[in-house]
């Protein structure tokens, strides 16, 4: 059977976080996002979280005014979120938990718990033609219950693996990654397309890239980190040479 191919959906909230430690426009999540695209980005992932420590309301829908590769917009089943996502019409809508005091997505969403709730969530986006995800742990009773609710998409929550790759703990690692090869499998079965996300870094992309049922990686965090060290020496020279082009015009300095 021919493996299909695996996009790579790149999120830029934390390009929004940067800007709002200083607050104003820079940098840009939409510059941001441009970029990605330029480089291969198959789509863009942004989280409109409620209480919008990133992305803004405006992030949005310029996301969805500028950019020529399909939105994922993530954000918490409340009305007031719905309402926002019906009036952007992104091409997808991510609907994850949320909590103010949490420092990020610290697990997935409960839809075995809340099915009623989310039920008409998902109606209503399925209605307007968007496609639902549903950000869940590889539990086999989530994975059931997201295509009962008729879910087209679910999105692994990778948290748990990658924090235990990073800390060492093969033991937890192993575990947690069978739980994603496992759920994985059991999510394509019951019919649903299946991407993954959350603390992916080279290491653990590369891993779960070679997954044929996960067929989209949502990444960010870890990429804006390693963008600062790429990209740092040359805007280090961008910024002498615009400083020396700057001395150039004082006549008769001498700049010995
Ligand atoms: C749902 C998800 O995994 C991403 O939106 C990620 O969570 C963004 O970062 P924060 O959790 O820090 O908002
Ligand atoms: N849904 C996961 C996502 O968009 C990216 O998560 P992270 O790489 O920023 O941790």
């Amino acid at each position: 059977m021919p493996v299909p191919p695996l996009r790579l959906g790149v999120n830029v909230d934390h390009i929004a976080t940067l800007r709002n430690a200083r607050g104003g426009r820079n940098p840009d999540p939409v510059r941001a996002a441009l970029a990605a695209i330029e480089a291969g980005a198959d789509g863009i992932t942004a989280h409109l979280r409620e209480d919008r420590r990133h992305i803004r309301d405006d992030d949005m829908a310029r996301l969805k005014a500028e950019i020529s590769k399909p939105l994922n917009f993530e954000m918490a089943a409340t009305p007031d979120m719905l309402g926002i996502a019906l009036a952007t019409k992104p091409h997808a809508v991510c609907l994850v938990p949320e909590r103010r005091e949490e420092l990020t997505t610290e697990g997935g969403l409960d839809v075995v718990g809340q099915h009623n709730a989310l039920k008409p969530f998902i109606a209503q986006l399925n209605d307007a033609g968007v496609r639902v995800s549903l950000f869940i742990a590889p539990d086999p009773r989530q994975i059931e219950m997201a295509a009962q609710l008729r879910a087209p998409v679910i999105e692994i929550h990778t948290g748990a693996w990658c924090d235990a790759v990073a800390d060492g703990h093969s033991a937890k690692a192993e575990a947690e990654w069978q739980r994603i090869v496992k759920g994985a499998a059991l999510a394509r079965s019951a019919g649903l397309e299946v991407h993954a996300g959350h603390g992916l870094d080279y290491t653990t992309a590369e891993k779960i890239a070679a997954r044929p049922e996960i067929v989209e990686l949502n990444i960010g965090y870890y990429m804006i980190g390693e963008a600062l060290f790429v990209g740092l020496a040359e805007t280090v020279r961008a910024m002498r040479a615009a400083m020396d082009r700057g001395r150039k015009k004082v006549a008769g300095l001498d700049t010995a």
